[in-house]
């Protein structure tokens, strides 16, 4: 049985910081080794560059992934060679076995469709004729990438338990959500989700822009960002955004900029449009909270992606803790999403129950909100 789970975990070196998306990935391995199957896991880690590479290694996750299954987890060195081969050959009925990261080969994430279709062609003969495909990784389902989309056009596909229930919140907020609807964005993943901000301002009532994001955004207003995120192919979009939804987007109107990108570098508040030269935007300002709060505080329903800060160094997590802090104390349905946000809920002390639901896809939900098929689901077959 080929399962492909998201695996993708904040790590500090080769320590797991936050081991969400791995816990969330037991109820279907567990049910599939509980039924006798021999288990073949593939996961991806960060954004390699098509090539092993020692920091991207799925090892860590591998020993975590054993601790919570209090089994051993095979783990093999290569994704489709020859490690991988004897790894599952060694497989016992009710084993597990983890390939290496699959973003190691550079035909996992090809916009080739054959390039993509032969590795899925290998990753389907290693499990062998008469295995199924279980797609559990919903964080990565929005991917049409070989291990996610193409491997389930060669096995029979089946959505894993953890897609079906993340899909089954989350059709709550597509179909009539309470309003006020407001929408919390930040986060690094700029270039990714600026589409989305488009395809979600007419759906909703406000949406407030912190993280990486909205440096681009203060720079459509014509203002300096420094050295801070900018995504200079997208300043004529955003503008016509500004333009066009203005009195639904909320933006900092301060920021905490820094002379590095690190824990502890020089800091001050600053006017959102007043960030020095050389200077980096890496949270929100307090004004910013409380504007992000107000907000929030009143709303019906609430969607949240992306830090609004770099919350890893706590010098720039009071922006994060505070937009999460807003959220809890609400009323609002609301969901939080995405590897990072929901492992800033947990690392900054905040209280689960405080949300109606933690994804554990921030890309993957954005991209099911806008109402867009999601290739890894709509290539399945049924249920598993
Ligand atoms: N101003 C900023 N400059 C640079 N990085 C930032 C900034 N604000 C937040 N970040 C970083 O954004 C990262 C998380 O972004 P990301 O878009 O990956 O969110 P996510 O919740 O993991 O969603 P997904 O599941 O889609 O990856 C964090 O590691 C955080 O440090
Ligand atoms: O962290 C995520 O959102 C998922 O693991 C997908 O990762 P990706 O954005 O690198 O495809």
């Amino acid at each position: 049985m080929l399962v492909r789970a998201d695996l993708n975990v904040p790590l500090d070196g080769d320590e797991i910081t936050d081991d969400g998306r791995v816990r969330a990935s037991l109820p279907t391995i567990e049910k599939l080794t509980g039924a006798g199957a021999r288990v073949v896991v593939t996961a991806h880690l960060g954004r390699p560059k098509g090539e092993p590479d020692p920091r991207f290694s799925l090892v860590p996750v591998a020993r975590r992934l054993g601790e919570l299954l209090g089994a051993e987890v095979a783990v093999a060195g290569d994704v489709t060679g020859d490690s991988a081969r004897s790894v599952v050959e060694g497989l016992t009925d009710g084993s597990v076995a983890l390939l290496e990261n699959v973003r190691f080969d550079p035909r996992e994430t090809s916009k080739d469709d054959a390039e993509r279709g032969a590795f899925a062609r290998e990753l389907a003969e290693l499990v062998g004729d008469g295995a199924a495909f279980v797609s559990d990784g919903f964080g990565v389902v929005h991917r049409k990438q070989a291990s996610v989309y193409d491997v389930a056009k060669l096995l029979p596909g089946y959505a894993g338990g953890l897609v079906l229930s993340e899909v089954d919140v989350l059709r709550t907020l597509v179909g009539d959500p309470r309003r006020p609807y407001v929408v919390v964005l930040g986060g690094s993943k700029v270039s990714d989700k600026f589409g989305v901000i488009e395809a979600l301002l007419p759906k909703v009532d406000k949406l407030l822009i912190g993280g990486g994001m909205a440096y681009t955004f203060l720079a459509a207003q014509g203002h300096q960002v420094g050295s801070s995120l900018l995504q200079n192919d997208q300043l004529d979009a955003t503008r016509d955004l500004l333009a066009k939804h203005g009195d639904k987007l909320v933006l900092p109107v301060d920021v905490v900029v820094a002379d590095a990108f690190a824990a502890d570098a020089n800091t001050r508040v600053v006017e959102a449009d007043a960030i020095p030269e050389g200077w980096m935007g890496l949270d929100i300002g307090p004004r910013s909270v409380e504007l992000f709060a107000d907000a929030l505080r009143t709303a019906g329903t609430v969607f949240w992606n992306g830090p609004a800060g770099v919350f890893e160094f706590e010098a720039f997590a009071a922006g994060t803790r505070g937009v999460a802090q807003a959220i809890v104390d609400s009323d609002a349905f609301s969901v939080v999403g995405g590897g990072d946000s929901a492992a800033a809920v947990r690392t900054l002390g905040l209280p689960e129950d405080g949300f109606s639901h933690i994804s554990t896809g921030g890309g993957a939900s954005l991209e099911f909100l806008e109402g867009k098929d999601l290739p890894g689901v709509a290539v399945l077959e049924g249920e598993a």
